[in-house]
Parts: structure tokens; C-alpha cells; sequence
């Protein structure tokens, strides 16, 4: 795979896990909501704060497929890592993956879509597709 990876790293917090003592399997969404909420602010230039409340704007996710490949303790430090596996007219498709040290946690495939105020698919503006496209998976 090739194409830029965008990395975020966050500690498993108390809040994370269960009486089990494993992160809660919907918290591993939360987090993924997370690095998309990073990769919109640091990497596409547009924070969710001003996509959601100025643009009207937003990226609801369409679909989601999650393999749980091992159980996350507290205070792990986990590495996720999301790519791009399709730029579309107003979907994107992303993949996630969560490591500790070499080990895979977690891994996931999610579509976004980009809607207007009347939550409607719209086509990515110019600016936003330029600056996903970079992150496009390309084959090996
Ligand atoms: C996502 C939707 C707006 C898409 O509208 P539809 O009318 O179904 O889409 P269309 O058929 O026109 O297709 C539009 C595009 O989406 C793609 N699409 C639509 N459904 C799918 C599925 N299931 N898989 C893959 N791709 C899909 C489709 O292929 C089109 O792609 P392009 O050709 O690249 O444009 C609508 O299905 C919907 O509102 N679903 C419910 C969304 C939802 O409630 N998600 C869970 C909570 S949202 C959330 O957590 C959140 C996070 C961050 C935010 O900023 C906002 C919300």
C-alpha cells in the first residue's frame, strides 16, 4: 500500500474499558470518529467545528466493517493509522488500523459521505478532494 498514512497515538483510558478490563468494543468507534475528527483538522484543513457549525456540513458514516483482532488493555498505547481506499463523487472510503507495539488490535473498513444542511449525499468540494487525494491507497 502507498499513498500518505495519516497516524494518531492515544493511550487506553479508564473510561475505555470494561469490567473485563478490555476497551468496550463501541469505544474502538468513538475512537475511530477520533482520528477522523484529527485527520479533517490536521491533514484536510477543515476542523469538525467549522464543517459542522459554519459549513453545515457533515460526514456521516454509510457503512462500517470491523474485525476486533485482539483485546486493548488500560493504559496501551495504541497507534491508528487511516488510509484512503476510495475517493468518490461525495463517499470516501477509509481504512482503519489499530496497533500496540507490532500487535494488530483492531481493523476497519468505513464509507463517509459528504452531506449539505439537508443531510443529503453533495459532491466533495474541490479544495477538500484535493487535499484527500493524497491519502488514496495506490496499488502495489
Ligand atoms: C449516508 C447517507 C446520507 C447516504 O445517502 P444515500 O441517499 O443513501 O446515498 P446515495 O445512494 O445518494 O449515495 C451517495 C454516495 O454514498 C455511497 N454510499 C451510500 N450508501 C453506501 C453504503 N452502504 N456503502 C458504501 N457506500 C455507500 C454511494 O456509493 C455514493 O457514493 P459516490 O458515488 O461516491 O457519491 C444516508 O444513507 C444516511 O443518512 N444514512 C444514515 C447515516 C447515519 O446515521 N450514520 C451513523 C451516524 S452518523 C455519525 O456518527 C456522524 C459522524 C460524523 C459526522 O460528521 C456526522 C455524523
Amino acid at each position: 500500500m502507498s499513498g500518505q498514512v495519516f497516524t494518531v497515538e492515544r493511550r487506553v483510558r479508564f473510561a475505555d474499558v470494561d469490567a473485563a478490563g478490555i476497551v468496550f468494543f463501541p469505544r474502538y468507534f468513538e475512537m475511530l470518529n477520533g482520528v477522523v475528527e484529527d485527520w479533517f483538522a490536521d491533514a484536510l484543513g477543515v476542523s469538525f467545528g467549522e464543517l459542522h457549525l459554519q459549513r453545515h456540513s457533515s460526514v456521516p458514516t454509510a457503512a462500517i466493517e470491523a474485525r476486533f483482532a485482539a483485546p486493548s488493555r488500560l493504559e496501551d498505547d495504541l497507534r491508528f493509522s487511516l488510509t484512503v481506499t476510495k475517493l468518490g463523487g461525495a463517499s470516501c472510503g477509509l481504512r482503519h488500523r489499530i496497533e500496540c507495539g507490532d500487535e494488530l488490535r483492531f481493523e476497519a473498513t468505513q464509507t463517509i459521505v459528504h452531506v449539505g444542511a439537508s443531510l443529503k449525499p453533495e459532491p466533495w468540494p474541490q479544495p477538500l478532494r484535493e487535499r484527500i487525494a493524497p491519502f488514496v491507497e495506490s496499488p502495489r
